[in-house]
């Protein structure tokens, strides 16, 4: 690696298509070649999408230059531009002119019975078909590496050698048409995730000028204009006009979300109607949902422990057979055996059959399937090792304040206590502190007194302190004041609780206090989030234990507990942070692996305790994003459930993978060995089983059970059994059914949103029932 050696440039992450990728044995090709180049620190291969990630030194390198290097080695690489990943795989409708002209010499020498010199067209047909074969074949020798494309080849002159002309014809046809077939098995995940990236348009208006700039090179805090029926760009705060925004693409759920001044937007959603100007508040790449694809790709970096078990394997699987081959090639040669031949035959299909390409493919396949769909539906699943954890979760550990319940108090109470302030002043104070705070209570506080018409002032407070799990502290007017639970009370070192409290309405009390002495007290109630219920029986039916930690009242727990029906096991209040650390570590301890979804503050230290953290929605996205494991970008904890279901089917499907590809390998060699050693099937073998592996992973981007493609691709859905069925056409001129608004899979494809936006506005009132996406 060139780190030490290039100059200190800065260090940028490009992303390249590419297409020649077809079997895991060509990573470490890709990497010999890259990782050597000046300039060049990281270099990530993503099999199943065909992507390769290449951290460098822009100034040392160029892309141009990491292009044609990996070109060099016939690998049809380029570059992938901003949002626009993998148009070019898509459109690989037809196998390559070297496999057409293979299989049409190959059929012509089947009839080689009629009429003897046909024979030799197979041989042609191998010839055609070899150019991309031994030009990669030569990249991997260079390099010293051992790959899929030379075992093909030593097979084919090995049957050629054998003049078993047909036989080397079928191995290129076969080997050359299902590598075209596994890049379109692929094409549509990969399609799947160029529609994740390429969300956001590439151009945006700016409000001032109404000029049109590319989204890349908008700057932070540029006010860019977004029109009624346009996809929002970049992520942004709403400085003017108010709208109706479907978010779906982000959290996939499709109802809209109405947005007004100081509203966040995120880039990708749909701005359905009304006109907003926008202020952006990250640049483009940086943008949630940029993020959000990246870190799709990027799971792959963190393999699983089945992964890593597997890559240790085949490490040493594919020298094993290939040295056990060469010696059953050379051996009856040396003891001069009978029968060379059936040796030499032998020793192909070992040879063949040292490629291990669908065990290799037996997890990432799936594991990149099955993020993707979770991205699909709201939830940012951050790698395999995590979807392998969640399949065999045990408990739930759920935080209450803005999980279980919505997070969005209302003041119920609000009273001054003695005689020190009036009632004015105490709201003035309170809210004031609390416009410092970012947990959900202060925001009610702060909404309370605008309602009472007080404008609290953040500037006039000094000293902000947070105590976590017991509240604020703050200097205001020269007093310095204390908000906040009964801890607080004691921080405050006042003792007076007076008896008024316990006739409050509303579960969470709050204190103020100031100079030793209790000055005022309030009362707050919030409700359960819809779905809290019903997530928890199904988390109960998958035969999981969820459990309530909170840092409210013991008060608060137990009405939150009745809300939902007592149904949660355990209810343990009042708890401080490093409480729920301890707990967490008791649950895992005593129940297995635990699970711990938070809002992410107070809940963070048990977050990064729990086997798996799941943070709750979008808007504390860079810090949340980062710390926990999982990210609902909705706020429906029914995810949940359903995470664990799809981790569940994501490990039964590796399972089958694993099994499936070992057994077809062991039978190829038994059979060989048995006396049938046949290359051809052992070819079929390896790219079939590979293709099948593919094929069967790709089944996790569908629904479960009703068979119906869960996504609903361009050129696909033309039932009409959803809903209305509005269907119209979408400007590539293919079909669409228009109720699978919750995701739009045409990806470029702005029209068809446009499209979305206007008949949203006509069948606003409930006409239109949008298909729940999961
Ligand atoms: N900014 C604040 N203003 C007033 N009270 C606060 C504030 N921050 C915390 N508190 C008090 O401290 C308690 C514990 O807070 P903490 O943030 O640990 O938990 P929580 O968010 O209320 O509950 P959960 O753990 O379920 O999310 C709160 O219930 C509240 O009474
Ligand atoms: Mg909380
Ligand atoms: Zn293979």
């Amino acid at each position: 690696m060139g780190d030490s050696a290039a100059p200190a440039g800065k260090l940028e992450k490009s992303y390249f298509d590419v297409l020649g990728i077809c079997c895991p044995s060509e990573v470490p090709l890709v990497e010999k070649l890259l990782e050597p180049l000046a300039g060049v620190h990281k270099v990530t291969v993503v099999v199943p999408s065909r992507t390769v990630i290449v951290l460098h030194d822009a100034a040392a390198i160029s892309t141009a230059q990491i292009v044609r290097a990996l070109n060099g080695a016939r690998l049809e690489a380029s570059v992938r531009a901003y949002g626009g990943a993998g148009q070019s795989k898509v459109s690989n409708k037809w196998p390559s002119p070297y496999v057409l002209v293979c299989g049409v010499l190959l059929v012509v020498s089947l009839f080689e019975h009629f009429w003897r010199p046909l024979k030799w067209f197979a041989v042609a047909g191998a010839a055609a078909g070899l150019p991309p074969i031994v030009l990669r074949s030569v990249a991997a020798l260079r390099r010293r590496t051992m790959d899929v494309n030379i075992l093909m080849l030593i097979a084919v002159a090995g049957a050629i050698a054998l003049k078993d002309y047909s036989e080397a014809g079928f191995i290129v046809f076969l080997f050359t048409i299902a590598e075209w077939l596994e890049t379109r098995a692929c094409g549509k995940a990969t399609a799947g995730m160029s529609s994740l990236m390429s969300m956001a348009p590439q151009n945006a208006v700016l409000a001032e000028t109404g000029q049109v700039v590319a989204t890349q090179d908008v700057k932070i805090n540029t006010v860019i204009a977004v029109k009624a029926g346009e996809v929002v760009p970049i992520d942004g705060v709403v400085v003017d006009g108010r709208s109706e925004v479907d978010e779906s693409t982000l959290t996939g759920e499709s109802f809209p979300v109405s947005k007004q001044t100081d509203s966040q937007v995120w880039a990708g959603t749909l701005n359905i109607d009304g006109y907003i100007s926008v202020r952006t508040t990250a640049m483009a790449d940086n943008s949630a949902v940029a993020k959000m694809a990246r870190l799709v790709e990027e799971a792959q970096n963190s393999r699983s422990s089945t992964q890593r078990l597997i890559d240790t394997c085949a490490k040493y699987y594919t020298p094993a057979v290939i040295f056990m081959s060469a010696a059953v090639a050379v051996i009856p040669v040396c003891v001069k055996a009978r029968n060379l031949r059936h040796w030499f035959e032998l020793a192909l299909v070992l040879l063949v059959s040292a490629c291990p390409c669908a065990l290799v493919l037996s997890t990432p396949v799936a594991t990149f399937c099955a993020l993707l769909r979770a991205a699909r539906t709201g939830l940012l699943i951050k790698g395999g090792d995590v979807l392998e954890s969640l399949a065999s979760i045990k408990v739930a550990a759920f935080d209450k304040t803005g999980t279980i319940t919505r997070g969005e108090f209302s003041v119920e109470e609000f009273q001054t206590v003695g005689e020190r302030v009036s009632k004015q002043q105490l709201v003035y104070w309170v809210s004031s502190i609390e416009s410092r705070s970012s947990h959900p209570m202060a925001s009610a506080l702060v909404g309370y007194a605008q309602s009472n018409s007080v404008e609290p002032k953040s500037e006039n407070v000094a000293e902000f302190q947070i105590y976590p799990g017991e509240g604020i502290y703050g200097e205001i007017d020269g007093e310095g004041v204390y908000v906040g639970n009964k801890r607080i009370l004691a921080r405050a070192s006042c003792q007076t609780v007076p008896d008024i409290v316990e006739h409050m309405k509303g579960v969470t009390i709050g204190y103020v206090a100031c100079n030793k002495e209790l000055i005022g007290v309030f009362s707050l109630s919030d409700s359960c989030r819809t779905g809290a219920a019903e997530a928890i029986k199904e988390l109960r039916s998958l035969g999981i234990k969820s459990v309530m930690l909170t840092g409210d009242s013991t008060a608060a727990a137990t009405y939150a507990q009745n809300q939902l029906g007592n149904i949660l096991a355990e209810v343990h209040s009042e708890l401080l942070p490093e409480d729920k650390v301890r707990i967490v570590d008791e649950l895992k301890a005593g129940d297995g692996p635990t699970l711990m979804i938070g809002d992410g503050m107070n809940d963070a230290p048990a977050l990064a305790k729990a086997d798996v953290g799941v943070s709750m929605g979008v808007s504390g996205s860079a810090v949340a994003m980062e710390t926990s494991h999982i990210t609902l970008m909705s706020n429906d904890i029914r995810r949940i459930p359903k995470a664990i279901k799809l981790a569940r089917r994501t490990h039964r499907t590796i399972v089958v993978n694993i099994v499936f590809s070992v057994t077809t390998k062991l039978a190829i060699v038994a059979l060989a060995f048995a006396g049938h050693p046949l290359i051809w099937a052992a070819v079929l073998a390896d790219v079939g089983t590979c293709l099948l592996v593919i094929m069967y992973s790709m089944l996790l981007l569908r629904e479960k059970g009703s068979g119906k493609v869960a996504k609903k691709s361009c050129a696909s859905s033309h039932s009409r059994k959803h809903g209305h069925g509005t269907s119209h056409h979408c400007s590539d001129g293919h079909h669409h059914e228009h109720v699978s608004a919750g995701r739009m899979n045409c990806s470029p494809n702005i029209p068809f949103r446009r499209h979305l936006g206007a008949e949203l506005l006509e069948q606003r009132n409930g006409a239109l029932v949008f298909e729940e996406f999961s």
